[in-house]
Protein backbone atom coordinates (compact mmCIF):
# COMPACT_ATOMS: atom_id res chain seq x y z
CA UNK A 1 0.00 0.00 0.00
CA UNK A 2 1.52 3.28 -0.76
CA UNK A 3 1.95 5.34 1.87
CA UNK A 4 -0.70 8.59 2.03
CA UNK A 5 2.93 10.84 2.55
CA UNK A 6 3.34 10.10 -1.30
CA UNK A 7 2.63 12.70 -3.38
CA UNK A 8 -0.78 13.21 -6.09
CA UNK A 9 0.82 13.82 -9.30
CA UNK A 10 -0.57 16.57 -11.44
CA UNK A 11 -0.62 16.93 -14.81
CA UNK A 12 -2.44 19.10 -17.48
CA UNK A 13 -2.43 20.53 -20.83
CA UNK A 14 -2.74 24.84 -21.25
CA UNK A 15 -6.74 24.27 -21.14
CA UNK A 16 -6.57 22.34 -17.81
CA UNK A 17 -4.12 24.84 -16.33
CA UNK A 18 -6.99 26.84 -14.52
CA UNK A 19 -8.68 23.54 -12.59
CA UNK A 20 -5.19 22.40 -12.59
CA UNK A 21 -4.50 25.16 -10.09
CA UNK A 22 -7.22 24.85 -8.02
CA UNK A 23 -7.25 21.21 -7.95
CA UNK A 24 -3.43 21.80 -6.09
CA UNK A 25 -4.72 24.65 -3.89
CA UNK A 26 -6.98 22.54 -2.20
CA UNK A 27 -5.11 19.39 -2.19
CA UNK A 28 -2.30 21.12 -0.38
CA UNK A 29 -4.99 23.15 1.92
CA UNK A 30 -5.89 19.32 3.04
CA UNK A 31 -2.41 18.51 3.84
CA UNK A 32 -1.36 16.78 0.63
CA UNK A 33 1.81 16.75 -0.83
CA UNK A 34 2.20 17.45 -4.33
CA UNK A 35 4.46 17.13 -7.24
CA UNK A 36 2.77 19.32 -10.27
CA UNK A 37 4.36 17.97 -13.66
CA UNK A 38 2.70 21.04 -15.57
CA UNK A 39 2.22 22.90 -17.92
CA UNK A 40 2.69 25.85 -15.84
CA UNK A 41 2.38 28.48 -18.23
CA UNK A 42 -0.30 29.50 -20.62
CA UNK A 43 1.22 28.54 -23.99
CA UNK A 44 -0.43 25.94 -26.01
CA UNK A 45 1.08 22.68 -25.34
CA UNK A 46 0.56 18.73 -26.02
CA UNK A 47 -1.62 16.85 -23.78
CA UNK A 48 0.37 13.60 -24.38
CA UNK A 49 3.45 14.86 -22.67
CA UNK A 50 1.57 15.68 -19.07
CA UNK A 51 -0.16 12.48 -19.09
CA UNK A 52 3.23 10.73 -19.38
CA UNK A 53 5.14 12.89 -16.59
CA UNK A 54 2.22 12.08 -14.65
CA UNK A 55 2.19 7.98 -15.06
CA UNK A 56 5.73 7.77 -14.93
CA UNK A 57 5.42 9.15 -11.47
CA UNK A 58 2.71 6.79 -10.41
CA UNK A 59 4.35 3.88 -12.27
CA UNK A 60 7.31 4.72 -10.52
CA UNK A 61 5.96 4.77 -7.20
CA UNK A 62 7.11 8.48 -6.55
CA UNK A 63 2.99 9.58 -6.85
CA UNK A 64 0.31 7.55 -4.99
CA UNK A 65 -1.79 8.63 -7.61
CA UNK A 66 -2.02 10.79 -10.57
CA UNK A 67 -4.47 13.70 -11.64
CA UNK A 68 -4.84 14.77 -15.44
CA UNK A 69 -6.84 17.76 -16.89
CA UNK A 70 -7.34 18.76 -20.56
CA UNK A 71 -10.23 20.44 -22.17
CA UNK A 72 -12.57 17.49 -22.24
CA UNK A 73 -10.33 14.93 -20.43
CA UNK A 74 -10.30 12.83 -23.03
CA UNK A 75 -7.56 13.19 -25.13
CA UNK A 76 -5.16 13.31 -21.48
CA UNK A 77 -7.08 9.72 -20.29
CA UNK A 78 -6.73 8.34 -23.75
CA UNK A 79 -2.84 9.08 -23.57
CA UNK A 80 -2.33 8.07 -20.12
CA UNK A 81 -3.65 4.30 -20.25
CA UNK A 82 -1.37 3.67 -23.71
CA UNK A 83 0.94 3.13 -20.28
CA UNK A 84 1.24 -0.72 -19.19
CA UNK A 85 -0.01 -0.54 -15.35
CA UNK A 86 -2.39 2.34 -15.59
CA UNK A 87 -5.67 2.24 -15.15
CA UNK A 88 -6.98 5.88 -15.80
CA UNK A 89 -10.86 6.91 -15.72
CA UNK A 90 -12.17 10.15 -17.43
CA UNK A 91 -14.96 11.09 -15.02
CA UNK A 92 -17.73 13.64 -14.74
CA UNK A 93 -19.17 13.48 -11.18
CA UNK A 94 -17.98 11.84 -7.58
CA UNK A 95 -20.71 8.43 -8.61
CA UNK A 96 -17.81 7.77 -11.45
CA UNK A 97 -15.15 9.09 -9.27
CA UNK A 98 -16.39 6.39 -6.51
CA UNK A 99 -17.20 3.75 -8.70
CA UNK A 100 -13.92 3.66 -10.63
CA UNK A 101 -12.25 3.03 -7.42
CA UNK A 102 -14.30 0.43 -6.26
CA UNK A 103 -14.87 -1.53 -9.09
CA UNK A 104 -11.43 -0.34 -11.83
CA UNK A 105 -8.80 0.03 -8.67
CA UNK A 106 -7.96 3.58 -11.24
CA UNK A 107 -4.87 4.96 -10.51
CA UNK A 108 -4.97 8.27 -12.36
CA UNK A 109 -8.02 10.05 -12.43
CA UNK A 110 -8.88 12.59 -15.56
CA UNK A 111 -11.15 15.82 -15.87
CA UNK A 112 -12.25 18.00 -18.30
CA UNK A 113 -11.83 21.70 -17.51
CA UNK A 114 -14.15 22.32 -20.43
CA UNK A 115 -17.25 19.90 -19.55
CA UNK A 116 -17.39 19.97 -14.99
CA UNK A 117 -17.01 22.83 -12.97
CA UNK A 118 -14.22 23.39 -10.31
CA UNK A 119 -16.89 22.13 -7.80
CA UNK A 120 -17.92 19.10 -9.20
CA UNK A 121 -14.42 18.59 -9.96
CA UNK A 122 -12.85 18.78 -6.32
CA UNK A 123 -15.79 16.40 -5.14
CA UNK A 124 -14.92 13.83 -7.87
CA UNK A 125 -11.26 14.35 -6.57
CA UNK A 126 -12.08 13.97 -2.74
CA UNK A 127 -14.25 11.00 -3.39
CA UNK A 128 -11.34 9.19 -5.82
CA UNK A 129 -8.76 9.97 -2.92
CA UNK A 130 -10.66 8.74 -0.52
CA UNK A 131 -12.73 5.42 -2.16
CA UNK A 132 -10.53 1.98 -1.70
CA UNK A 133 -11.00 -0.56 -4.13
CA UNK A 134 -13.23 -3.63 -3.53
CA UNK A 135 -11.36 -6.18 -4.85
CA UNK A 136 -12.91 -9.74 -4.85
CA UNK A 137 -15.42 -10.49 -8.61
CA UNK A 138 -13.35 -6.96 -9.68
CA UNK A 139 -10.04 -8.43 -9.10
CA UNK A 140 -10.37 -10.84 -11.91
CA UNK A 141 -11.58 -8.46 -14.49
CA UNK A 142 -8.52 -5.66 -13.34
CA UNK A 143 -6.20 -8.65 -13.63
CA UNK A 144 -7.51 -8.23 -17.64
CA UNK A 145 -6.33 -5.19 -17.68
CA UNK A 146 -2.64 -5.88 -16.06
CA UNK A 147 0.55 -5.99 -19.01
CA UNK A 148 0.91 -8.98 -20.15
CA UNK A 149 -2.43 -10.42 -19.23
CA UNK A 150 -3.57 -12.10 -22.49
CA UNK A 151 -7.24 -14.98 -22.94
CA UNK A 152 -6.30 -18.29 -22.42
CA UNK A 153 -6.20 -20.32 -25.22
O1 LIG B 1 -8.67 15.92 -25.70
C1 LIG B 1 -8.02 16.97 -25.87
C2 LIG B 1 -8.14 18.12 -24.98
O2 LIG B 1 -9.46 18.46 -24.74
C3 LIG B 1 -7.30 19.35 -25.33
O3 LIG B 1 -7.28 20.12 -24.17
C4 LIG B 1 -7.84 20.16 -26.48
O4 LIG B 1 -7.86 19.41 -27.67
C5 LIG B 1 -7.02 21.44 -26.67
O5 LIG B 1 -7.61 22.21 -27.66
P1 LIG B 1 -7.07 23.63 -28.08
O6 LIG B 1 -5.69 23.42 -28.64
O7 LIG B 1 -8.04 24.11 -29.12
O8 LIG B 1 -7.01 24.49 -26.86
Amino acid sequence: MTPASTPIALGSDHAGIGLKATLRSALEAAGHPVLDLGTHGPESVDYPDFALAVCGAVLEGTARFGVLVCGTGIGISMAANRNEGIRCALVHDATGARLTRQHNDANVLALGARMIGAEVALDALNVFLTTPYEGGRHDRRVLKLSPGWSPSP
